[in-house]
């Protein structure tokens, strides 16, 4: 299917961390209609752990690791774009019925948005056929308060898709629909426990059309396509590949650092100073990567921990675990702030050579040093400078930066 001019319709599923976009994109991948489209994920971090948990028949499947949509690999994307074109038509790639991009928790969705339809070549080839937001109802409100990436991912939206309503207190929740219908007074609002949510239907929206949102909205889109004309017009031509955003002045990549016990740490700090309506500078994204099994009760402990005492700060953890119980059926933990999902089991490793345990942690003010010496007094040998399992466990005024 593609529509009535014969452009491939694209989708964006954007909501904030954790709020429930691969869930969802699970969901309505497994609807039969889904057979023929392509699907653009992205995520935070060098670990990568969603294209793991993706189950997709669909072999269609196009990873952006490493950055933002929004930012860092936003010309990742319009090259994939391009690619998936230039596929169809040499005969590579099958006729696609449906382009859906999943953007990282933290993106601003305009630029996303920008990157299909401003784009001069990709217009010809693709409309955006509907922005899907994705909000939890759980942290909605607080999250709107503080961050405005998930403001602008609401007011731009066609549907609205509303998650975790059963976990949510029935007061916050009367209390986000006000500001969500505020925010995007005519978007088709869809409980996420219905079935209807787990179709291809909720894709198709209808060409996206600016004016039927808030003022903002239309803005916005100005807004970037200006900057992207201003970009072309100075003649700075990036090297995407590179994934630098013409917008980024600043982006700090760092390295892989194994450490003196074994572990392997991997971090990205996600350090943009370009725009504050891009990335608050406090956030950051790092990895931990560990060889051995581990005990399932140092992993309780060291979440319980993590959760109880920096819950605020700690915006998103995904993790695949090697239990030291099954190791061979890694345990998939979801953390989001102080709510850590029921954790799922794999019947397998999606990689048999790779059965490392990864955490992929998104924090704000929360000092990677930190986390890093609590996992490691769980899970690793204890070092003369930092504490060991037994003086946490005995004595929780020695946990560096846990408040009392
Ligand atoms: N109870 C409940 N849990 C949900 C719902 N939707 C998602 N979750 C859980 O929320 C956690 C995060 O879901 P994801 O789908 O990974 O969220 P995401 O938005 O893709 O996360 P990021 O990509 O990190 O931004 C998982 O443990 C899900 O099982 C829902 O409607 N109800």
């Amino acid at each position: 299917m593609s529509d009535s001019n014969g452009r491939i319709p694209v989708s964006i599923i954007t909501g904030f961390l954790g709020a429930g976009k691969s869930t969802l994109l699970n969901r309505i991948l497994k609807d039969p209609a889904m057979k023929d489209a392509a699907v653009i994920i992205n995520e935070f971090g060098e670990v990568g752990i969603d294209h793991m948990l993706v189950e997709a028949s669909n072999d269609s499947i196009v990873e952006l690791a490493d950055g933002c949509l929004c930012c860092t690999v936003r010309g990742e994307l319009v090259d994939t774009l391009a690619e998936l074109i230039d596929g169809i038509q040499t005969g590579r790639l099958k006729r696609l019925s449906r382009v859906v991009i999943e953007t990282t928790g933290l993106a601003d969705p305009a630029p996303v948005m920008q990157s299909v339809i401003g784009h001069p070549a990709l217009a010809q080839s693709f409309d955006l056929d509907g922005v899907v937001t994705v909000v939890d109802m759980v942290h909605g409100l607080s999250t709107l308060d503080t961050y405005p990436e998930a403001v602008r991912q609401v007011a731009v939206a066609d549907r609205l898709v509303l998650t975790k309503a059963s976990l949510a207190d029935p007061a916050a929740r009367e209390a986000l629909l006000e500001r969500l219908r505020m925010l995007n007074p005519l978007s088709e609002m869809t409980d996420g426990d219905t079935a209807e949510v787990g179709t291809a239907a909720i894709l198709a929206n209808g060409l996206y059309d600016p004016t039927s949102k808030i003022a903002d909205v239309d803005r916005w889109l100005k807004d970037e396509a200006r900057a992207d004309h201003d970009h072309h017009h100075h003649g700075h031509d990036h090297d995407h590949h590179h994934a630098h955003d013409p917008h980024c002045e600043q982006c700090d990549h760092e390295g892989h650092t194994p450490d003196r016990d074994g572990h392997h740490h991997e971090h990205h700090h996600h350090d943009h100073g370009h725009d504050v309506n891009r990335h608050d500078d406090r956030i950051r994204s790092y990895s931990i990567v560990h060889d051995r099994p581990i005990e399932p009760m140092a992993l309780d402990m060291f979440i319980d921990i993590l959760r109880s005492s920096q819950g605020e700060k700690l915006l998103r953890m995904k993790a695949v675990v090697a239990l030291t119980d099954r190791p061979n059926q890694p345990l998939v933990l979801h953390g989001v702030q102080s709510v850590f999902h029921p954790p799922v089991r794999l019947p397998a490793w999606p990689d048999p050579e790779d059965r490392r345990t990864r955490l992929v942690l998104i924090t704000r003010d929360l000092d990677e040093s930190y986390v890093r010496e609590l996992f490691d007094a769980f899970t690793g040998r204890p070092q003369i400078d930092r504490p060991d399992r037994l003086a946490l466990e005995d004595n929780p005024l020695a946990i560096p930066g846990m408040k009392m």
